[in-house]
């Protein structure tokens, strides 16, 4: 392991601090910076993805000078819990990192966000959203910014601050979309992938993936074709890639029956079935009667809903997203969970930018057990906020050892993407893959699942 160097004896002391000046771990401002962020026309059982996605990014500032970095969801109703919570940070201190929780219920607790989120009861691509999820996710953003913050203080790398790194590199899995060469009407920013809505186009995006990041896993989003068409497409995967791991994602389309004859169909060459039904109970009941192990990033995304999945064997992988579970500790927290209940951990993926998955580098290298290379949406991301993109070589990226994260804002990139968001009448900024499935279909309404 290339160990880092941590300071040393050599350092200058820094000179005292004034009598009165707060210590420089405080926190002295905080920005916030809604997005939105090209995206391909990648299609899912909601619909597709617009030709724009929001994302927001977090500066927190210190006494002494740092700047941390964090990213999250950039909705409106995330943007709303993330105003006052910005707020109340002024004065705190980097390090205060357990009473995060406890301060975003307190400041974020009453808005009509957080309230009227707990009616929000459809599926989605992340499960029931509750205001809970919808205040971690938020809360998350902050956390990552100011251990950012912090490990610049420090010193230290993120993976430091959260107690080590147990491996140089993570690992990452192709992320395989159907997918329409363009936005419906032209829309967002041209690309060369061309369209994939078939097992040759699957396989041709999967060689894209393989030559250019060297990815040797790879995972397919399904529910969007019948079932008999993606069980071809997995089978075109294993013929062109023989022995690579192999996992489909439905996001819970698919009936119990369903699911059973697709696990039938495919259980000699995928690693993993994802969410190929909603709701715990469907999956334990399809998880009692396959070999497979079933993963989820839908019906295990809190705390909450460990017990009944874990009690009822619903779920053999969690894949964590230090977005839904509140920060980079929670993940560590979670990953203790699993490995006490036998459970494989492995990692989701949204839309995201360069700072998530600098994040998601950094708490993935201190999970001892992390089972299966991770998900990220990565690749799909022409833009980014950072000066350098961060690259994958072999499938991997190196775990950094600089001080914090280990990214550096372009404020220019910044700026740009934020002036498309202050532009947006509004239509874009909030995520809405059946909206944007509407520009090229307009009688589409979200499916009923199950769908098949
Ligand atoms: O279930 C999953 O893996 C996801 O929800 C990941 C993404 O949201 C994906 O489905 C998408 O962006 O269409
Ligand atoms: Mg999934």
């Amino acid at each position: 392991m290339d160990g880092h160097r941590l300071r040393t004896e050599t350092q200058p002391t820094p000179p005292p601090r004034p009598a009165g000046a707060p210590p420089p771990t405080t926190i002295t401002a905080v920005h916030l910076t809604p997005v939105l962020v090209a995206d391909p026309p990648l299609l899912n059982v909601q619909g597709v993805h617009q030709p724009h996605t929001p994302r927001l990014i977090i500066e927190v500032t210190t006494a002494g000078g740092a700047t941390g970095l964090g990213e999250t969801y950039g909705d409106t109703v995330y943007l709303d819990l993330a105003r006052p919570l910005a707020d109340a940070l002024i004065g705190r201190q980097v390090t205060e990192l357990n009473t995060l929780p406890l301060l975003a219920a307190e400041v974020c607790g009453d808005s009509p966000a957080a309230t009227g989120a707990e009616d929000v009861t459809a599926g989605g691509l992340r499960g029931v959203r509750t205001a809970d999820k919808l205040r971690l996710s938020v809360l998350s953003g902050f956390e990552v910014a100011c251990l950012d913050a912090w490990g610049r203080h420090a010193g230290l790398p993120v993976h430091a601050l959260l107690g080590g790194k147990v491996r140089d590199h993570v690992e990452y899995s192709a992320y395989l979309f159907y997918r329409w060469a363009a936005h419906p009407g032209g829309r967002g920013e041209p690309d060369d992938w061309g369209a994939a809505l078939d097992p040759p186009g699957i396989v041709t995006q999967a060689r894209r993936f393989r030559d250019t990041y060297g990815f040797r896993s790879f995972k397919l989003k399904g529910g969007v074709f019948e079932p008999a068409q993606e069980i071809a497409a997995i089978r075109a995967l294993a013929a062109a890639f023989p022995g690579h791991p192999l996992r489909l994602d439905p996001n819970g389309a698919w009936s119990v029956p369903t699911s059973l004859h697709v696990a039938r169909e495919l259980d000699d060459v995928l690693e993993y079935l994802e969410d190929p039904t909603s709701t715990t109970a469907h999956m334990a009941e399809v998880a009692s009667r396959t070999d497979l192990p079933l993963a989820t990033n839908m019906c295990v995304t809190t705390f909450a809903e460990i017990r009944e999945a874990f009690t009822r064997d619903a779920v053999q992988v969690v894949l964590a997203d230090h977005h839904y579970w509140g920060g980079l500790r929670n993940t560590r927290e979670l990953a203790a969970v699993c490995r006490t209940f036998g459970v494989a951990l492995s990692m989701h993926s949204n839309t995201h930018l360069g700072i998530s998955l600098a994040a998601m580098t950094h708490v993935a290298a201190t999970v001892p057990d992390l089972a299966y290379a991770c998900d990220t949406h990565y690749p799909w991301q022409t833009e980014d906020v950072l000066t350098e993109r961060l690259t994958f070589r072999d499938g991997r990226l190196p775990v950094s050892d600089t001080p914090g994260l280990g990214v550096t804002l372009d404020r220019d990139r910044l700026a740009a993407l934020h002036a498309r968001w202050l532009a947006d009448d509004g239509t874009l900024r909030d995520r809405d893959d059946a909206a944007a499935m509407r520009a090229a279909d307009p009688g589409w309404v979200v499916p009923q699942v199950p769908r098949w």
